[in-house]
């Protein structure tokens, strides 16, 4: 289902309402929000109204999407450190509550594994929202991922290294990522898909109404009319 807002204040205030929406259901959600600049006003939203006593996290958990193949969060420009700064520590997450990869690992297939099996545990996601990179990516897989597979390593596309850039003070090579899979996503009970931003507006436009396609990852949007993709009017194009 497609909502457009107006705009990114708009947008991100309705996507903070289904989030809060989620957690009040049921304060031990199991919820994932994505890395970039697109959420960061939600962020802020959310930071706010746990400020005021508005929504409890407490009982939730949090899992991180993905990360640079290498880095933790000791690394600036990791997606844990950007997390951990922009959201799990205002909201007041303890380390118990939050499941990361560890990119660091010596067994990554392994880490892959772990990951899959927490989650599964846990129940499956309440919540998933997600971000779209320019080249259709969701999280860090990359075009021609399956759309039937969980957590994996993923061989970065030259677009994603080159915008990645954006989160680190040098240049930084990144050739490569652990990432959750796109079957965590289409299994997840909410999926949000946001964009912000007229940049956007191609890359949803042929993911709303193109092929859909491994090729283009995010074209999973069509797979499912639950999957909710949440737009200001400048990513629709208008
Ligand atoms: N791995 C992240 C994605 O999770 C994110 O959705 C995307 C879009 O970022 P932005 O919102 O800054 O456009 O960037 C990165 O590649």
């Amino acid at each position: 289902m497609l909502l457009i807002h107006k705009n990114h204040e708009t947008l991100s205030q309705a996507v903070a309402e289904r989030v809060a929406k989620v957690v009040q259901d049921k304060p031990d959600a199991v919820i994932c929000l994505p890395s970039g600049n697109t959420p960061l006003r939600l962020f802020e939203i959310l930071v706010n109204q746990h400020e005021i006593g508005e929504i409890d996290f407490s009982r939730c958990t949090f899992v991180l999407l993905d990360e640079w193949l290498d880095m933790d969060g000791q690394d600036e420009g990791s997606c844990r450190y950007w997390i951990d700064k922009e959201l799990l520590n205002p909201l007041g997450f303890q380390p118990e509550q939050i499941i990361a990869f560890d990119a660091k690992s010596g067994d990554l297939p392994g880490e892959c594994e772990r990951v899959n099996q927490k989650i599964k545990e846990l129940g499956g996601f309440d919540l998933v929202v997600l971000g779209v990179g320019m080249n259709g990516h969701l999280a860090l897989n990359e075009p021609g991922t399956p759309f039937d597979c969980y957590a994996h390593v993923s061989a970065l596309d030259p677009m994603t290294a080159e915008v990645g850039q954006k989160y680190f003070t040098k240049q930084t090579p990144l050739t490569e990522g652990i990432t959750l899979g796109l079957r965590h996503f289409l299994e997840a009970r909410e999926l949000i898909v946001m964009a912000s931003g007229e940049a956007k507006a191609p890359v949803m436009k042929r993911a709303l109404e193109g092929e859909v396609s491994e090729d283009f990852p995010a074209s999973l949007v069509q797979k499912d009319e639950k999957i909710l993709v949440m737009l200001d009017e400048a990513a629709a194009g208008n």
